[in-house]
């Protein structure tokens, strides 16, 4: 799978931008800031509904915008022979509500779309991976399971929507003891809404849980045998999953309904806490995940070269199983790496463009041409290694930012191209 045309409209830093792209290793270079990571980010976007660089959509659009598209031409091939293309388009709304179509089919939700392009991303943020707080890991987790667990994104989204709800009702709570109404009809209405928000959460929770729980397990043995291939056979590595919902593990996944009763009595205990601190103190909103190294937590315990290897050997894993999950549909994801070349030493480079060589589309952000890699600028490597000019690119971006609007422009440059 390769996407042979992505066009960009008020995304980020760019008015417009339109690309034609090839299968093979396509790098784009330019100075800092010019836009090179917007491009990719949006693939990523598109493929995940999620960006490693932000939890909202809102910096995604252009700055006094109201809406973003991103556009991609998409072709699924097998032994290099093009069997389909499908496009994919996305539009960004900052009221939310983002609406997606395939082809010129009816409307969509983001949530229908994602997963159908999977892609994993190498980012320089990946070194804070297994040092950095919780949250990053959960990220983590999440942009596998969008590709891994058909549903997931719309069960992460309905379990967020619910948090949020459940947290304005604990605020209430909160407000009204404040003002000294300990007994009145609001105040037993909110807790029958209490009751109501606590049980979907934990029912969605649970749901959440479980996915994420088989996400890990499917990544542990590849990333145990990447790793080792990576730093040493020596080495002893492991992932694990410490859900908020504790109850989950020590009922076992089939055991879904002790699990949950378990979970409602986990909230009656903590229910003062969480008024008082008006916050949901248990859930996956809280979830981590620990890597061990030679036994030992990485977190506390590996050097900076090390952990750096666990990302890269978690990311490889991450799209290997990926991979493996979607060769029914001859489906081989696509792989970013944005700006990962500078922050890497030779060997651990070697690795990822090792790895990367040979898969069907590869889309590589550098700030200079001479962070290039030799090996990808090697006589055997030329005629699958492509360069984009970003500067060039937004001088292309002017002129065509004369057409306001994105299909109109899309018809233009396709008329353009039949007239050539
Ligand atoms: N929503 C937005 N609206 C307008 N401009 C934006 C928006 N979000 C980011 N930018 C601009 O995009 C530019 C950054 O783009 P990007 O991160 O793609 O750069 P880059 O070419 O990858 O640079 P580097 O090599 O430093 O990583 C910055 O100038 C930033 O101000």
């Amino acid at each position: 799978m390769y996407i042979s045309r992505l066009a960009l409209d008020h995304f980020r830093s760019w008015e417009q931008c339109l690309l034609d792209l090839a299968p093979g290793i396509t790098i784009f270079y330019g100075n800092n800031g010019l836009g090179k990571t917007n491009i990719v980010e949006a693939v990523e976007f598109l493929s995940t509904g999620l960006s490693h660089r932000t939890h909202s959509a809102k910096p995604l659009i252009q700055a006094g915008q109201s809406s973003a598209h991103i556009r991609a031409n998409v072709v699924t091939s097998s032994d290099n022979v093009q069997t389909n293309e499908t496009t994919y388009s996305l539009t960004l709304s900052s009221r939310g509500g983002h609406r997606a179509r395939i082809n010129n089919g009816n409307s969509l939700y983001l949530r229908d779309i994602v997963g159908e392009i999977p892609s994993v991303t190498f980012a320089p943020e990946d070194q804070q991976l297994i040092s950095s707080d919780p949250s990053v890991r959960r990220h983590f987790l999440d942009s596998a399971a969008v590709s891994l667990v058909p549903g997931y994104y719309e069960l992460l989204q309905r379990y967020n929507h619910i948090a949020k709800q459940r947290v304005a009702l604990l605020k209430n709570v909160a407000q009204m003891r404040a003002n000294g109404q300990t007994a009145s009809a609001d105040l037993s209405q909110i807790f029958t809404g209490l009751e109501i928000w606590t049980s979907q959460l934990v029912t969605t929770g649970i749901e959440l849980t479980q996915a994420r729980l088989s996400v890990t397990e499917k990544l542990r043995k590849p990333f145990e045998r990447i790793y080792q291939h990576i730093a040493g056979t020596h080495n002893r590595v492991d992932l694990e999953y410490v859900p908020s919902y504790e109850e989950i593990l020590v009922q076992g996944q089939s055991d879904k309904n002790s699990a949950y009763d378990d979970i409602i009595n986990h909230y009656q205990r903590i229910y003062e806490g969480e008024v008082a601190q008006a916050r949901n103190l248990i859930g996956p909103h809280r979830d981590d995940v620990v890597f061990h190294l030679n036994e030992m937590n990485a977190r506390e315990y590996a050097s900076n070269g090390e952990m750096w290897s666990l990302a890269l050997a978690l990311k490889m894993a991450l799209y290997e199983v990926i991979s493996r999950e979607s060769r029914e549909n001859e489906v081989q994801p696509l792989l970013i790496l944005d700006d990962v070349f500078a922050q890497l030493d030779n060997s651990r480079r070697s690795q990822i463009i090792d790895f990367a060589s040979n898969l069907q589309q590869v889309l590589i952000t550098v700030a200079a041409k001479d962070d290039v890699p030799e090996q990808l600028l090697s006589e055997n490597m030329k005629d699958r290694v492509h360069f984009v000019d970003v500067e060039a690119l937004r001088a292309t971006e002017r002129v065509l930012s004369d057409v306001p609007d994105l299909d109109e422009f899309m018809r233009q440059s396709e008329k353009q191209e039949e007239t050539q």
